[in-house]
């Protein structure tokens, strides 16, 4: 049974910029131990919506608070320490082409957690290159991996710091079906073995269906429909979610 903690409250939360209204009164819970997607076009506000859940943009109006802090009242320490709890996998992995695996690994280590021990920093590595399913990768340089290894070594690297919160960008952007289904499982096995909360930001229904225990469609700067993927999906009766459906289902 799910506990019902919430880990992200977002409440009237409202962004522009100039006269561009982007967030125009958005509410969304994010509760301990889900996945919950989030859906939404090209230029929805995804992207502002995670910005300011890490403080890295301000809202004009509303509340987001994460793990029951006000993001925006936070002092730039505060924020920091609340940044180490969020562990943010990129559309692009961002992994240094010029590190090896192992180094990739170690750098927000080492730069994060003072004090470790040789012994501890390689423990660590190596348990979660074991988690991803890549142990025999540790000296190699990420020019040498496929798509969808670069994008688990990218979560390894993440899960390094013990987050509590994943955010997942895109995860399958660009890979093929095959590796998506893996990536999917990688988010679902994450969840379990870490006892994570996600936010999976993606365009792929597939993956939307596969992760998430609730989906959240961003329209007109609200979230406009959400619950289980069969609840907003597949007999939706606005248009645009519709549409959203039959063109990942129907003409791809
Ligand atoms: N710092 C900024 N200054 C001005 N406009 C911005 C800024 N950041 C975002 N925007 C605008 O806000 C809108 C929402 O952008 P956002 O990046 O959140 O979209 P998104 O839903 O993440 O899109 P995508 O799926 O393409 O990544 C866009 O029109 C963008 O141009």
């Amino acid at each position: 049974m799910m506990s019902r903690e919430k880990v992200v409250e977002v409440r009237g939360l409202e962004k522009s910029f100039g006269d561009l209204d982007v967030l125009e009164g958005v509410d969304l819970d994010l509760y301990r131990g889900e996945n919950l997607v989030v859906l939404g076009k090209s230029g929805s506000g995804k992207s502002v919506l995670i910005k300011i859940m890490v403080g890295l943009l301000k809202q004009d109006e509303g509340s987001m608070k994460v793990l029951g802090q006000e993001v925006s009242k936070l002092a730039t320490k505060e924020l920091n320490s609340l940044r180490l709890k969020i562990g943010f996998s990129f559309q692009n992995s961002a992994l240094y082409d010029s590190m090896t695996v192992k180094e990739n690994m170690e750098f927000p280590l080492v730069r994060n957690i003072k004090n470790l021990t040789r012994k501890e920093i390689d423990y660590k590595i190596e348990e979660l290159l074991e988690a991803v399913n890549l142990p025999q990768t540790i000296n190699q340089m990420p020019s040498e991996l496929s798509g969808g290894q670069r994008k688990r070594i990218g979560v390894a690297r993440t899960l390094i710091l013990n987050p509590e919160i994943m955010l997942y960008d895109e995860p399958t952007a660009g890979l093929d079906p095959i590796t998506c289904v893996d990536i999917n499982n990688l988010i679902n096995e994450v969840r379990e073995r870490y006892k994570t909360s996600s936010i999976v930001i993606t365009h792929d229904l597939a993956c939307a269906k596969q992760t998430g225990d609730r989906m959240a469609v961003l329209l007109d700067g609200q979230f406009k429909a959400m619950g289980t993927f069969d609840e907003v999906f597949p007999r939706a009766s606005d248009e645009r979610i519709k549409s959203f459906y039959d063109y990942n289902f129907i003409n791809s």
